[in-house]
């Protein structure tokens, strides 16, 4: 019997500087698999089962799952082609956890759809797949941002362009950049985050925004990793979203005292990140965010680089 598995990992959403707009998979250094997984393998009827560490904080019923939502909007795509589809068996390993920043549905969304296309033998190309995930993340968080299914598909770091394609636009990476990474075990509904957010910001924001990212994109570019660094500050969402995480600012200032090249909110939170020069560094800074920003038994820290692989499939 064919069956799917489809490995999508966690994502680093707006990395401070491009809300919306940029985004980085994430991959523990010590080979720990930090994303959600599905296995597909065909049934007489469709089914959803939930396995792993969050599957007990998903929604109860299988209707309510987004890989539920997923599976009968490829259908319908498949049928608007004039393909049918057979049911499928689906298992969904929750690994992420809901609501952390991490890209939690992100992962779920673009392990399904990403699985239930090589499953059904890839009818549709990369571009058309991305924009029936961000249609699925749209959604769950109250609107279309491409920022975490974008990099958690392709891999790296991704720029959305804004067009249809392509929907999104690959950045240099610099391999000496580590990630110490923080989940405080904390729940904080994207929509949520994004509900706090000023509809409009001032002309000075908005220049800043523009002027950081500019630079940002010109100097991975050019390779200059320090002037990369220097602009990473969040002007749109952390002067807001901050005071939905305990123990932001210590962490920032901790960060900030080892060195640390840059210090942001992943996503909408409760997630942190800090920009590392090295793995020492990085190494440092997650054992000081473990022992202080953690607030639960849900939280955990890990040492990361963005890999230039997203999404892995394999079949047996
Ligand atoms: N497979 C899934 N993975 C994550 N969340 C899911 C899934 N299916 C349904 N949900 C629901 O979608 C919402 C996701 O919330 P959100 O704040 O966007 O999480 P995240 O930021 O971690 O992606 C929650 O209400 C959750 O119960
Ligand atoms: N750009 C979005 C990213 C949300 O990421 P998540 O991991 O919190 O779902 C935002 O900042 O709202």
């Amino acid at each position: 019997m064919k069956v799917i598995r489809a490995y999508a990992p966690a994502s680093i959403g707006n990395v401070s500087l491009g809300f919306d707009v940029l985004g980085a998979a994430l991959a523990p250094v010590d080979g720990t698999r930090l994303g959600d997984e599905v296995e597909i393998a065909s049934a007489e009827q469709f089914s959803l089962e939930t396995v792993g560490a969050f599957a007990h904080k998903l929604p109860g019923d299988a209707d309510s799952n987004i890989v539920t939502k997923c599976y009968y909007y490829f259908c319908e795509k498949m049928k608007s082609e004039g393909r049918q589809l057979s049911p499928v068996a689906i298992t969904l390993h929750k690994n992420l956890p809901i609501g952390s920043g991490l890209g939690s549905s992100a992962s779920s969304i673009v392990a399904a759809f990403a699985g239930l296309n090589a499953y059904f033998d890839s009818p549709f190309d990369d571009n058309t797949l991305l924009t029936m995930m961000g249609e699925l993340e749209g959604q769950i968080s109250g609107s279309i941002h491409y920022d975490n299914v974008a990099p958690c598909f392709l891999g790296g770091m991704t720029l959305m362009t804004g067009a249809t394609s392509p929907v999104t636009l690959s950045l240099p990476l610099n391999d000496e950049w580590y990630y110490a990474i923080c989940y405080s075990g904390i729940s904080v509904s994207t929509a949520a985050a994004r509900d706090i957010l000023p509809k409009q910001v001032d002309m000075s924001t908005a220049l800043t925004f523009g002027r950081q990212l500019g630079v940002f994109v010109h100097a991975l570019h050019a390779g200059e990793f320090s002037l990369a660094a220097s602009v990473m500050k969040d002007v749109i969402a952390e002067p807001y979203r901050k005071s939905l995480l305990p123990g932001f600012d210590e962490a920032r200032a901790y960060s900030d005292s080892e060195g640390a090249l840059a210090f942001g909110i992943s996503g909408s939170g409760p997630t942190v990140f800090a920009v590392c020069n090295s793995k020492a560094q990085a190494e440092k800074i997650a054992d000081y965010l473990s022992s202080n920003y953690i607030q639960n038994e849900d939280g955990f820290s890990h040492v990361c680089q963005v890999p230039k692989l997203g999404t892995l499939i394999t079949s047996e």
